[in-house]
């Protein structure tokens, strides 16, 4: 009796310890579109959960990461902020198109040019070969500058719509902004790119590197949804996870 009580124990220990950690996954998210948009304000935004003081021209690329956690999964969004510039772009364009999982694309709502350029970063998405399965959106940012507005949303909707992306409106600077009144109706920065998470982990079920027997080799965490966040943010020019 004995016996088989510690060949139980042993039993339960090793299924235990077989599982591998879960690993936490990493999606990249590129951030492209016109220089001055507003892209390195959203990503900050978004990571370290703040506008920033300055900003300045993006060179090749920045990127940040938020660890979120998803029905129970630590998940790592990295977002590429890419630099609008074209002379700054050069010698970096094909680094940002490497295994993405998804693209936002962002214009800004007072600036018309930044939206007719739209079909340009479209195209080049298309000339890396980033096939429709990887996810766009659409993000017009800005809205808090109510006066200056020069792409009404209607249109942009229309262009959101034959591309088929989803359209997002916001601002940087004051997303929710409640205080003053702008920016009422406009999506926060968080909700954007956790939009965005969300969909790419229900497209892509967790799968562990050395599925245990019997599992069919994917395994569905569920749990309440807590966002956490490592406001890291870093300046470099390659990632080693990537
Ligand atoms: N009012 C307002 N200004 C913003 C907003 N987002 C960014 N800006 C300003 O727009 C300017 C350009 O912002 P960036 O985030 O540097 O633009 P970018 O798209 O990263 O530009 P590149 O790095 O050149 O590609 C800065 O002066 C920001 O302060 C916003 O939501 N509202």
């Amino acid at each position: 009796m004995a016996e088989s009580g510690s060949a139980a124990e042993l039993s339960g220990s090793l299924t235990s310890s077989a599982l591998p950690p879960p690993r936490t996954r990493i999606f990249k998210i590129i951030v492209i579109g016109d220089s001055g948009v507003g892209k390195t304000c959203l990503t900050f935004r978004f990571c370290a959960g703040r506008f920033p003081e300055k900003t300045e021209a993006t060179i090749g690329v920045d990127f940040r990461e938020r660890l979120v956690e998803i029905d129970g999964e630590k998940i790592k969004i990295q977002l590429w902020d890419t630099a609008g510039q074209e002379r700054f772009r050069k010698s970096m364009v094909q680094h940002y198109y490497r295994n993405v999982h998804a693209v936002v694309f962002v214009y800004d709502v007072t600036n018309t040019a930044s939206f007719r350029s739209l079909p340009a970063w479209i195209e080049e998405c298309k000339q890396h070969a980033l096939g429709t399965e990887v996810p766009r959106i659409l993000v017009g940012n800005k809205c808090d500058l109510q006066d200056s507005v020069q792409v009404g949303t209607d249109v942009a909707q229309q262009f959101a719509d034959t591309h088929s992306m989803p359209l997002f409106e916001t601002s940087a600077k004051s997303p929710n902004s409640l205080g003053d009144g702008s920016c009422r109706d406009s999506d926060h920065v968080e909700a954007i790119f956790m939009t965005v998470a969300h969909k790419l982990k229900s497209q892509k079920p967790l799968v562990l590197s050395q599925p245990p027997e019997g599992s069919g080799g994917t395994i569905t965490l569920s749990g309440g949804r807590n966002d956490g966040s490592d406001g890291g943010g870093g300046r470099g020019w390659s990632c080693s996870s990537c």
